[in-house]
């Protein structure tokens, strides 16, 4: 929703610097690497930025119409933003510069040749890759991730304005298909709401006509679990196997059918829920023994919330704990991002389940592009000052992208097999009802325990980093008034030698 009405109050960051600020730290990436992080071989060990486009949507109709000043232009070929601010009589320009800028006349296919088409090609060389929008409501994360109108192919061609995720999709499938590859590629959709996940390709559960259920009651929220190695995974998250693009394209369409419908229900609150679309891909190689090899890509699409909050309340302030109520998850990426630029030795990952769940994504082995919205208006102004300040600083972020290793496809054959066997004894079980059965009432209350359980041992551990830090910095003051008593030994003992010479001298 736009912010209408009245010119904004200035942004407290907008009055740091006055006159032409060019804000371009940190682009250790030499500039635009719109090859989705191309990583030079020399730089493997020190890793590489997290890539940031920046895409400003033209004014709407309405705005237009209404005639809405326009206070930011976009400069495609010098990579940069510059947002004008007029304080006092005084006009301030900031400019800020990112991996890729495109402007309000853009275009969905140059955006995705440009930028999301080399991170494809890195999925299919066995990367994990993540691309996520992040900005305010109403600035065109779900245009550019999804697309406007249909993203249905007619005739084989895609819409237009087609957005990233059809255009991946697309992309993966015209390339493997030109390798005559053999592959398999599974998919799966969640959405994250006021911390609880829920499964968007979850069957529907069988309604009674006389007790017709609520749509978002049909969404049962879905546990988070450490997977023991230091990442995690929702325990029963749907995973469909696909064989094409149109089926893909018709699971996104259930999928954010579903979502849309929460939306619908529960207005407001709705924008601020978060989905991960994730695209799993098994390809096999030969080695140049024969030996069939298994490679595993993956690539995780994520449509952010609308970032007002945070901005509203900055992540440092008195109010980010209100806003935090609000919205955990997006006030934990900010702070997460900011100890990652800032190297601050605890990250606060597990503070949200998104960033739980973008953890690799953020300072891991996966490569990752954000893709910041903005709007021209003046109207939201404050709002793009936020999205700016907050793009620019992830551009800091420093991932060490690792191609997962390769599988023997005999490993694989062996994995496959024995969870066969285990869906076979569930099945057995089953049927023959000799397995251990609960009655569902307890099974439901089984399971609300270990999820306390679960969330009591997360906190426990969050409580337990914090204390370690604490003990740390103790021990660190400790240390220092040792080496500080140390000193004033020395220097007492030198002291009392130097009066005891002179007593001897006087004497
Ligand atoms: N680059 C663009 N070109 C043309 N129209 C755009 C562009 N970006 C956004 N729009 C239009 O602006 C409106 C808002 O966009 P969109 O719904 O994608 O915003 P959003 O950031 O996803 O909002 P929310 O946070 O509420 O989901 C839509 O009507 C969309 O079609």
């Amino acid at each position: 929703m736009e912010k209408r009405g009245g010119t904004p109050s200035p942004s407290p960051r907008s009055t740091e610097k006055s006159g032409k600020d060019l804000t371009r730290s940190g682009d250790a990436n030499g500039g635009a690497s719109a090859g989705g992080n191309a990583t030079p071989k020399g730089d493997k060990e020190k890793g590489v930025n997290v890539q940031v486009i920046l895409r400003c949507r033209p004014l709407s109709e309405d705005e237009t119409k209404g005639n809405t000043p326009v206070v930011i232009s976009c400069n495609e070929r010098r990579r940069e933003v510059a947002a004008t601010q007029v304080i006092a009589n005084k006009q301030i320009d900031r400019t800020f510069a990112f991996d890729k800028v495109f402007g309000p006349s853009s275009k969905q296919k140059d955006l995705f040749e440009q930028s999301i088409s080399p991170i494809v090609h890195e999925v299919l060389e066995g990367y994990n890759c993540t691309i996520f929008a992040y900005g305010q409501t109403g600035t065109g994360k779900t245009y550019t991730m999804e697309g406007g109108g249909t993203r249905k192919a007619k005739s084989g061609e895609l819409p237009t304005d087609a957005g990233v995720i059809p255009r991946s999709v697309r992309q993966i499938f015209d390339i493997l298909e030109a390798q005559c590859a053999e592959y398999s590629m599974k998919v799966t959709f969640l959405e994250l709401y006021n911390e609880e996940i829920t499964d968007l390709l979850a069957p529907d559960e069988p309604r009674f006509p006389v007790l017709p259920v609520p749509e978002d009651k049909n969404k049962k929220p879905i546990a988070l679990m450490e997977d023991g190695k230091g990442g995690v995974f929702v325990r029963g998250l749907e995973e469909e196997v696909v064989y094409s693009a149109g089926e893909i394209y018709k699971i996104l369409d259930k999928g954010s059918a579903k979502r849309r419908t929460a939306e619908t229900l529960l207005n407001k609150q709705s924008s601020r829920s978060h989905s991960i679309f994730s695209i799993t891909i098994h390809i096999k190689e030969l080695t140049h023994e024969s030996e069939e090899m298994i490679k595993i890509g993956k690539l995780n699409l994520v449509d952010l919330a609308g970032s007002e909050n945070i901005s509203r309340s900055g992540a440092r302030d008195g109010r980010a704990r209100e806003a935090g109520e609000i919205n955990k998850s997006l006030l934990t990426l900010g702070r997460v991002i900011n100890a990652l630029v800032e190297h601050s030795g605890h990250v606060p990952y597990r503070d949200s389940k998104l960033t739980r769940l973008l953890r690799d994504s953020l300072g891991g082995k996966t490569k990752t592009c954000i893709i910041a919205t903005i709007s021209p208006s003046v109207y939201c102004l404050e709002e793009t000052l936020s999205t700016l300040d907050y793009a620019h600083r992830a551009k800091n972020i420093r991932n060490k992208p690792e191609v997962n290793q390769k599988m023997m496809k005999s490993a694989v054959i062996k994995d496959l097999y024995s969870e066969i066997d285990r869906l076979k004894q569930e099945v057995f079980a089953a049927r023959e009802k000799n397995g251990i059965y609960i009655p569902r009432e307890r099974y439901l209350q089984e399971e609300a325990e270990k999820k306390a359980m679960t969330e009591k041992i997360e906190k426990l551990g969050v409580d337990l980093e914090a204390r370690d830090k604490q003990l740390v910095e103790l021990k660190e003051l400790y240390d220092a008034q040792m080496l500080l008593s140390a000193e004033l030994g020395e220097k007492l003992e030198k002291t009392q030698e130097r009066s005891g010479g002179h007593q001897a001298c006087s004497a």
